[in-house]
């Protein structure tokens, strides 16, 4: 939040309580040290400076490893059966039960969760990529023994993109690695409809939905002149974000276009590109819960072609300069090159990035969370399969109040500065009218292969508690 603009009028009466007021003090009504709300994942603790052993020279800050706190939270908080965070569980690494001292600092029980340590090599490997990236983390202790690696909580696909391009070139002689699929190969989209199983749009219907005959020239669909202060403020596995100011009147609102190649041959990123049918239940999803308080609000989704624009390539390097891009440079696009574009408009920053000024804050942005949920499943049966904080984007508001319309009835909730957008529906699914829209998650192996987070597990919780349902 921005500090400038006023916004200790949110300050509220949760925040007031954790002054250290004397006359409560004495009552001993408040504790003295009670830390003040902070969106910090509870459930794991960022342990970069807790792992003994690594000084500041050999652990760069931002190489973290995202693991329970033990220290912190107590050794039993995350003993249970339905949840046994591991350290490590990547797809390609020996199983062995070596233990080293770090490794009994941070886990208690790892013999009996069978944590997967990787060769010496294969971490040396990786932890210099991973330097770079900081995107995945390695760590190791004083006298460089391994202990383990583990994705970051967020955006897990682009972090096992890195990780499993470190992989290739360490462990080719892996069968399992040598047979492994990319996630588009696999992934289907299903379009059901009653009995009717319906796996393929065509080009020209994508178009028409896109309100064209055929795709529009990208350099000039997207020229310089139309937009104003354009940045890129993000990146996934499938795309580039940029963000701009329209440079035309009555535009209220900032946009973002997210680019996203399609159709083409070369890999990008890692990843197969998608084709029309692979994308399609994400723009039929953008589009319909557009309307609703909480999800993304789009303008339009277009398709283009040709090379990528030099603007953009220019904002691409700055972003790669200043903070390091995961993905591909987009000069590798070549004259006969689709990418669907979507304009969405600028909804804040994502939530790993943001920090409440209070309780209260944080206590109606979650609010809002269940209420856009609640609204999306009630009308829609939607259900975001991958609902990460990275992925829930907060901008401050004026107004008072957010409204949502849950079945026919109006719900209102404080704002408290805050208004909260739900994004990214790729592994999304929704019904409209009878027909059933999402892409076919139970071949995507690697989706359920990661840990190092509790938002790794409930991946395999969810296909667990859908056993019996295929597709899902
Ligand atoms: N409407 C928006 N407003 C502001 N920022 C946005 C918006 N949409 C996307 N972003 C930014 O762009 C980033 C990437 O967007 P998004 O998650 O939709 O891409 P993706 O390619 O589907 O990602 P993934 O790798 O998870 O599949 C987000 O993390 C966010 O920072």
């Amino acid at each position: 939040m921005d500090k400038s603009s006023g916004d200790e009028i949110w300050e509220d009466s949760f925040d007031k309580l954790l002054d250290p007021r004397p006359q409560q003090s004495n009552l001993n009504i408040i504790k003295k040290n009670v830390r003040l709300s902070y969106n910090i994942d509870t459930s794991v603790e960022n342990s970069s400076h807790s792992i003994k052993g690594c000084s500041p020279k050999s652990c760069n800050r931002s190489v973290s490893i995202s693991t329970p706190n033990y220290n912190h939270l107590g050794k039993d908080l995350f003993n249970c059966g339905l949840s046994p965070i591991n350290r490590l569980q990547l797809d390609g690494f020996e199983d062995t039960t070596e233990k080293c001292n770090a490794d009994k600092d941070a886990e208690p029980n790892t013999k009996k969760r069978g944590l997967i340590v990787p060769s010496k090599n294969q971490i040396d490997t990786f932890s210099k990529f991973s330097n770079q990236t900081n995107k995945v983390a390695c760590a190791s202790n004083q006298s460089n023994k391994i202990v383990g690696v583990v994705l970051k909580p967020g955006k897990w696909r682009k972090s096992l993109n890195i990780f499993r391009q470190t992989q290739i070139s360490v462990l080719n002689e892996s069968k399992k690695l040598e047979s492994r699929n990319s996630v588009c190969q696999d992934r289907k989209s299903i379009f059901l409809n009653g009995l009717n199983k319906q796996n393929v749009i065509s080009q020209q219907d994508f178009y028409k939905y896109c309100n064209q005959g055929k795709p529009l020239k990208f350099n000039a669909a997207y020229s310089q002149y139309k937009m104003l202060k354009t940045h890129k403020i993000g990146e996934g596995a499938y795309g580039e974000v940029f963000r701009y100011t329209p440079n035309r009147k009555g535009c209220k609102n900032d946009l973002v276009l997210k680019i996203i190649p399609i159709e083409g041959s070369i890999e990008v990123n890692g990843e197969k590109q998608k084709n029309f049918s692979q994308i399609w239940p994400e723009i039929i999803i953008t589009k319909k819960l557009s309307s609703i308080q909480g999800f993304a609000n789009i303008e339009k989704v277009s398709t283009v072609k040709g090379k990528y624009p030099q603007h953009f390539v220019k904002l691409w390097k700055r972003y790669d300069d200043e903070k390091g891009s995961e993905n591909d440079h987009p000069g590798l696009f070549g004259e006969n090159q689709l990418f669907v574009v979507l304009e969405l408009h600028f909804a804040g920053s994502d939530m790993s990035n943001v920090i409440f000024l209070n309780s209260e804050q944080s206590f109606y942005a979650l609010q809002q969370i269940i209420l856009t949920l609640a609204v999306g499943e009630e009308d829609y049966q939607f259900e975001h399969r991958d609902l990460h904080w990275g992925n829930i984007l907060i901008k401050s508001t004026t107004k008072k109040h957010i409204c949502f319309k849950f079945n026919n009835t109006d719900l209102i909730v404080d704002s408290k500065g805050v208004n909260i957008t739900i994004i990214d529906y790729t592994l999304s699914r929704i019904t409209i009218d009878e027909c059933c829209y999402f892409n076919d998650l139970s071949n995507d192996e690697e989706l359920f292969q990661a840990s190092g987070d509790y938002q790794f597990d409930i991946y395999r919780m969810m296909r667990n508690e859908l056993k019996f349902e295929r597709p899902f």
